[in-house]
């Protein structure tokens, strides 16, 4: 087969086809398709733009003296010593006398902003401008205007409106007489004005002024509470003095005129809403339809003024439906999310479920645990039992860091608006409509495009706008998810602090039933950022060294140490650093948990890192044993039932604490430790959420080899505060932005597939010290939480025990494998709090002594020994 087709060899080219093939690819419709030819036309059309306008223009001065030839039509080429003054001669001539005179007047000019349009746009091979706007004002203009400059100018020499103009005139007035074509005509050109303007027709109100509700509390966190200000007919009152306050900014004399409330500069009293009269900016942009400002009685309308009254918001919802005129091109401020409890929240306590011991009884309240006679104690198990006398921190050890109202100058606000859509505007993007929602350190300007224009067109000009605003930090989302508008986040001049006081104050997080409850931040609308940690379940911060980490760290710590008692959380910390988290070295009995033979509660040892975090994984085990016997999928469910009574103590069940690993400064543990971390924390990762540990890693360094891909997939929260490259950003949350950020608690976090830009919750060192001191000052429990003992494997080698040097616990030990029936190292580790390696040695020693069986790997040991007494007879026997 091979052969035959070696041996055929191909027949030579037909000299024929070949050129028929030739021919064929530069076939017409390839000749159109071709960018040049494109090009070409494009040229074409801007030189008849040209051509048109010189010869137009050249027509309204010399067409008297041309008049007579151009009325040859097409003999005037063929005319021999004929003299025409147009610029461009007798084509000139005939060519403005076919369009102005027997056409359609001065509206011909019309002709020549369509074919500048279309050349432009096919030069540049792309839609620089709309066509089919210009092709819609081109139909609607020849006919409306000829018609309107036919009529006024009826007799004159000149055809203002052209044969078409005046034979559609004529014919108006046949139908509808003078009068009825002047209105005609009045209405279409007031119908434009309003389309195209969109000017405000008001009648004055007589109404009694509404006064917006406010609480006067002048200890407030919140920007309600402080709302200084009643709703007037045109403008906004002084809520003192209750004069109408017309302060109207005028904006470099462009005519740009801003209705706000008073605003004193020394004064942090917010901006609640103003509106921005656009007309002159929309002229200039030339793209902008204008539409009337939206009034401020609109925006109560909108409900933006009853969110802050604490209206219903169906009230709210109503009005804006009859309120269907969309505005456009004001800025509209949004008025942001309030806690109106936070106002009172400056003493308040911290509540938790925890004192609810309830009073049904139980099911199995008579029953008697078959192996012993362990009797179930009346009433529910209270975790809290040991430490029942523990007093949650106060609201006051905190502090109100600034005025926490959301400052914003006015004047800043217009400028940057006008700063966008200028810019915007030199790229030619046209944009609809434009708000501003401003948060603690970032305001949010919302855009809403016009149709057409490209989303990736506005995400490239991200630098352009940052020079124009000559601010640092602009972010652009484009878009926003769910929203239809594209967000530039521009940094506000003053920027607010968010105290951690008001946010363990607010209502989400008084009442919410997260079992671990994590305040972060502000979002820019000032919505409170708080979620659970269990259900993130793992927590990933980075951000270049001084960005706010710590402050970041603190802030969750606390939040927690507020909401929970020390019987339900446990923390495991380790700081590379040694002094970020030794601060928490007071509430050890409280809150901390250690390895067993511990000196220090917070770890900074690398060594004993890699012991910890393996205990860690011991006690994930431990624990999965636990919740398959009690027949739980998760800690929540096994604690329910623990406390219900429904495990037998006696069987090694205990109530489980939540544990809580923080540590600060990953890079230094990967450098240091390598694998030997990365392993137990990506298995913590893995598995540990459904058991209760929860891990939070900070660190200064996202690179790929300190985050690695095992340790991102298993963290799907991530927090992000300022990091130094686009590549660092992109490793820690799969995108850029990060980089953008400003700084001091300026982060991104990116949590179920979203990501958000928050101010994260300051909180100062000597509030946790006040914090971390009263708890430590309460009765804690006699030690830490312990973490089961880890031995490596390597060390415990070849260990061989002595009976003669048996364990002093040997004898207790050995009664509770024969009074349990069951062999297990684990139920001496648990019963007896001890280490595992302990455990583990005891065992042994228990199979030397022939009470346990052989080591079943999985399984617990047979025992050997079946009755008290037989025991006791060997435990004589040994003395
Ligand atoms: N949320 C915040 N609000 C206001 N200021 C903040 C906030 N977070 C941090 N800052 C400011 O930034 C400074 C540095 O913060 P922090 O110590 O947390 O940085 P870091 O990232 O932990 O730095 P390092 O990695 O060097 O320890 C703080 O002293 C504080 O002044």
């Amino acid at each position: 087969m091979a052969n035959k087709l070696k041996k055929k060899t191909p027949p030579p080219p037909d000299p024929a086809k070949l050129k028929e093939d030739k021919e064929a690819q530069v076939s017409v419709k390839d000749v159109v398709k071709d960018e040049r030819t494109t090009k070409i036309a494009g040229a074409v059309c801007l030189l008849l733009a040209i051509f048109l306008f010189i010869a137009f223009t050249s027509y309204l001065f010399t067409w008297q003296e041309d008049q007579d030839k151009a009325r040859m039509g097409v003999h005037i080429f063929a005319a021999d010593n004929l003299k025409v003054d147009n610029l461009f001669g007798a084509l000139g001539a005939y060519v403005s006398h076919t369009f102005i005179a027997n056409g359609f007047g001065l509206a011909s000019y019309l002709f020549c902003t369509f074919f500048f349009v279309l050349g432009v746009n096919l030069l540049f091979g792309k839609k620089i401008f709309s066509l089919a706007r210009n092709l819609r004002y081109l139909i609607v203009g020849l006919l409306v205007i000829s018609v309107a400059l036919a009529f006024p100018t009826k007799g004159s020499e000149f055809s203002w409106g052209g044969a078409t103009g005046e034979m559609m005139s004529d014919w108006l007035v046949k139908v509808v007489g003078n009068v009825g074509t002047t209105l005609i005509l009045a209405l279409a050109v007031l119908s434009y004005v309003i389309w195209r303007f969109n000017p405000v027709f008001k009648m004055p109100q007589r109404k009694p002024k509404e006064v917006v509700p406010f609480v006067e509390n002048d200890e407030t966190e919140n920007v309600v509470t402080n709302y200084p200000f009643v709703k007037g007919d045109s403008g906004i009152m002084d809520k003192e003095t209750g004069v109408e306050n017309n302060n109207r900014l005028k904006n470099d004399g462009k005519n740009v005129s801003v209705i706000m409330p008073k605003h004193d500069e020394t004064s942090n009293d917010p901006i609640h809403a103003f509106e921005i009269n656009e007309k002159e900016i929309a002229e200039d942009t030339g793209t902008i339809t204008a539409i009337p400002p939206k009034e401020i009685n609109d925006l109560y309308a909108e409900g933006l003024m009853n969110e802050v009254s604490g209206e219903e918001p169906a009230k709210a919802k109503s009005s804006k439906k009859n309120n269907t005129i969309p505005a456009e091109m004001e800025l509209e401020i949004k008025d942001t999310v309030n806690d109106t409890e936070e106002a009172q929240g400056n003493h308040v306590t911290v509540h938790d479920d925890i004192e609810e011991t309830g009073d049904e009884t139980n099911d199995e309240e008579d029953e008697v645990y078959p192996s012993t006679n362990f009797r179930i104690p009346d009433g529910d198990y209270e975790p809290t039992k040991e430490l029942r006398d523990y007093k949650f921190p106060s609201l006051d050890l905190l502090e109100a860091h600034g005025s926490e109202k959301i400052v914003h100058d006015p004047t800043e606000l217009e400028a940057n608006k006008n700063q966008i859509i200028a810019t915007l505007k030199n790229y030619d993007i046209a944009i609809q409509r434009i708000a501003a929602t401003v948060g603690p350190t970032v305001t949010l300007y919302e855009i809403v495009p016009a149709p057409g224009v490209r989303i990736s067109r506005i995400k490239n000009l991200e630098d352009d706008i940052a020079l124009s605003l000559a601010a640092l930090g602009i972010r652009i989302i484009a878009p926003i998810p769910g929203r239809g508008t594209i967000g530039i986040e521009v940094p506000n001049v003053r920027k607010s602090v968010v105290s951690m006081k008001t946010l363990l104050a607010s209502d989400k997080f008084q009442n919410n039933n997260f079992a671990l409850p994590i305040a972060i931040g502000k979002k820019i609308d000032n919505e409170n950022f708080i979620v659970d940690l269990a259900s993130m379940p793992h927590l990933l911060m980075a951000g270049a060294t001084g960005q706010g980490k710590s402050v970041g760290i603190n802030a969750l710590l606390v939040s927690l140490l507020y909401k929970k008692h020390p019987s339900q959380l446990k923390f495991v910390l380790v700081d590379p650093k040694k002094v970020e988290l030794s601060i928490y070295r007071a509430i050890e009995k409280h809150f901390l948990a250690m390895l067993p033979g511990e000196e220090e509660p917070i770890i900074t040892d690398t060594k004993k890192v890699v012991h910890t975090l393996n205990a860690l994984c011991i006690e994930m085990d431990n624990r999965y044993d636990l919740l398959k016997e009690a027949g739980c999928r998760n800690i929540k469910e096994y604690n329910e039932k623990f406390v219900k009574r429904k495990l037998n103590p006696q069987k090694g069940h205990q109530y489980l604490p939540f544990i809580v690993l923080v540590v600060d400064e990953f890079a230094d543990l990967i450098m240091t430790a390598g694998k030997e971390v990365e392993m137990p924390i990506a298995r913590l990762a893995q598995l540990a959420r459904a058991v209760g540990i929860h891990l939070i890693i900070a660190t200064q360094r996202p690179s790929v080899n300190i985050i690695t891909g095992t340790i991102k997939a298993n963290f799907p929260a991530r927090i992000a505060f300022k990091v130094s490259s686009k590549i660092d950003s992109r490793t820690i949350l799969d995108a850029g932005g990060a980089e953008q950020l400003i700084g001091k608690g300026d982060m991104l976090v990116s949590y179920n597939g979203e990501i958000t830009r928050l101010q994260c919750a300051f909180v100062d060192t000597p509030e946790v010290d006040r914090v971390v001191d009263f708890i430590g000052e309460q009765r804690g429990y006699p030690q830490a939480f312990m973490l089961p003992e880890y031995v490596d494997e390597k060390e415990m080698e070849g260990k061989d025990f002595d009976l003669s040097d048996r364990d002093p616990l040997f004898e207790d030990a050995a009664r509770l494998i024969v009074q349990n029936q069951m062999g297990s190292t684990s139920l001496i580790q648990r019963r007896m709090k001890l280490g595992y390696n302990r455990a583990g040695r005891l065992m042994d020693q228990l199979e030397q002594a022939g009470i346990v069986g052989k080591n079943l790997g999985s399984k617990a040991r047979d025992v050997l020994v079946h009755s008290e007494t037989e025991l006791q007879e060997i435990l004589d026997t040994m003395q």
